[in-house]
């Protein structure tokens, strides 16, 4: 990809029945500069001149940072240096300013930029400025390079028309690399990384990493078929984290910055599940009271999660089977077909392999819904899994309800080893919320777990020192952890016990 090669019909689309426009994927809207200049005015009038340049500076920021993660789903293989030049190019296309040839702002001379929209709309509603105020556009570069080049670019404008000089520039240098020069402007910079707002996909692969080996090997599948469009079938009992491996897929895709939409088979009845994935046109049954987009529309370029396929009728598979070949859909009451773009991946609890052996799921349908086929094994068969997972669900609970951090006691420990996990994840994680909700000190001990999670099995052979750990473990469970009142009962004082305790941890 060259910058040059960027044209506005390509990276433009409008789907004016569904009121959407799209820019290199994003959703887009039209907005007129001279209304952004009003808000401008009343976001300097309500904030002062630092507030507004802070939150404007963000704005730009964002933007930028998901222009270059949308161009680059689009331009895989282009070089960091057409990535550089292709930001530029899509600054002058959105008509937010023009660059000076042969100039841009990671060269030492900076990039000259001519006809700023926010230098022009400042000066018409703010009045002449003391100091540059394109503020988005400096927002946008640094963004959009410190996006492309995986570190942390700053973008200064140090002359502007809005302050009378005959050009706008920028200048573009790794945060560092300004030294002292910085320190005025440092309050109004956002801060390095991601934006808030884009840190969810960031994060979601350190909320999948898992210990178990069978994980591992599911997500570095995951990655691999994210890379390439294939259908994905999702195999796994409920609550064993499909939804968010899904999730994790979408995020590694070039569909990334396009919507991830997920629609549930089994929760819908069957008449509204068709419309619910088609949409129908305007009276094309009683209720049908305007037209409606369906999700396989919906999700355009991104990707479509259909959880608990196994559950659609054979007359709903017949429909999915045949969008999914001639890669169009009709809406319901339509007879004209539309292009289907959208990325499939399906999930399910059930023995899809059996169905289809039953006759109760096409083999056709099955075949090109699992073109690969990934599998997340139950909580109980990851055992290594149970006690990190515990922790990590624990801290975002304290987190979600405003409690400072919590530890889990030896005991509550013994009892979510032992458990059976029937709901998986989902079991886990709403017992760590009780936990952060309920528990009245700062670890979770036996009695703040729910009642059915069962306690430690009586361990009645082993090795003198398996015996001891039971018996402790057993008595800290009967006392709520209580480590005085256990070693009373097994007649040792606390700190032997303390002791025994943390010979048998480590
Ligand atoms: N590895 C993980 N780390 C943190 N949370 C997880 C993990 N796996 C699953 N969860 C959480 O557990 C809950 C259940 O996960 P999810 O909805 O993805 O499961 P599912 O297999 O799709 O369930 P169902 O089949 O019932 O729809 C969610 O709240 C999810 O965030």
């Amino acid at each position: 990809m060259r910058a040059e090669d960027l044209d506005i019909t390509t990276l433009l689309s409008a789907d004016a029945e569904a009121g959407a426009l799209h820019f290199a994927g994003l959703r887009a809207l039209i907005v007129d500069a001279g209304a952004l200049g009003a808000l401008r005015r009343d976001v300097v009038d309500a904030l002062g001149v630092a507030g507004g340049r802070s939150l404007l500076t963000r704005f730009g920021y964002v933007q930028g940072w998901r222009a270059a993660e949308a161009l680059r789903g689009r331009f895989a293989s282009a070089s960091a240096h057409a990535m550089r030049d292709a930001g530029g190019r899509l600054g002058v296309l959105q008509g937010m300013l023009r660059i000076a040839p042969g100039t841009g702002p990671m060269t030492p001379e900076g990039a000259t930029v001519a006809a700023s929209y926010e230098a022009e709309q400042h000066l018409q509603h703010c009045g002449r400025a003391d100091a540059p105020v394109c503020w988005t556009l400096a927002g946008f570069a640094s963004g959009y390079l410190s996006c492309v080049e995986r570190r942390d670019i700053v973008v200064l404008e140090d002359r502007c028309v809005a302050c009378g000089d005959r050009s706008c520039r920028f200048v573009a240098r790794p945060r560092e690399a300004w030294g002292e020069t910085l320190t005025p402007h440092a309050a109004y910079l956002p801060p390095a990384g991601p934006p808030r707002s884009e840190r969810a996909a960031v994060t979601l692969e350190d909320e999948l990493q898992s210990r178990s080996p069978a994980i591992q090997r599911t997500l570095e599948l995951a990655r691999r078929v994210a890379a390439v469009d294939s259908s994905v079938l999702l195999l796994g009992d409920s609550g064993t984290g499909k939804d968010r491996l899904a999730r994790f897929i979408h995020a590694r895709s070039r569909r990334a910055a396009a919507p991830f939409l997920a629609v549930h088979c089994g929760a819908i009845p069957e008449p509204l599940l068709e419309s619910e994935l088609f949409g129908h046109a305007r009276g094309a049954f009683t209720g049908a009271t305007r037209d409606r987009v369906g999700m396989l529309e919906a999700a355009g370029a991104g990707t479509l999660f259909l959880d608990e396929v196994g559950e659609m009728s054979p007359a709903m598979q017949v429909k999915l089977l045949r969008a999914l070949q001639q890669r169009e859909l009709r809406r319901v009451g339509e007879n004209h077909p539309r292009p289907l773009h959208a990325r499939i991946v399906a999930a399910t609890h059930r023995d899809l392999a059996a169905a289809v052996e039953q006759g109760g799921f096409r083999r056709d349908l099955y075949y090109r819904l699992r073109v690969v086929e990934l599998r997340l094994p139950p909580l109980r068969a990851r055992q290594e899994d149970i006690l990190p997972l515990a922790r990590a669900l624990l801290a975002s609970a304290c987190a979600r309800v405003g409690r400072s951090e919590m530890s889990l006691g030896t005991a509550a420990c013994e009892r979510l080893l032992h458990h059976s996990w029937p709901g998986n994840v989902r079991e886990l994680e709403n017992a760590m919320e009780r936990a952060a909700a309920l528990a009245a000190g700062p670890q979770v001990e036996a009695d703040d777990l729910p009642d059915d999670i069962a306690a430690a099995p009586v361990k009645r052979t082993g090795s003198l020192q398996q015996l001891e750990h039971a018996a402790i473990v057993e008595a800290l469970g009967r006392h709520g952890g209580h480590q005085q009142r256990a070693a009373a009962e097994l007649g040792i004082s606390p700190s032997t016990l303390y002791r025994r305790l943390r010979k048998q941890r480590a």
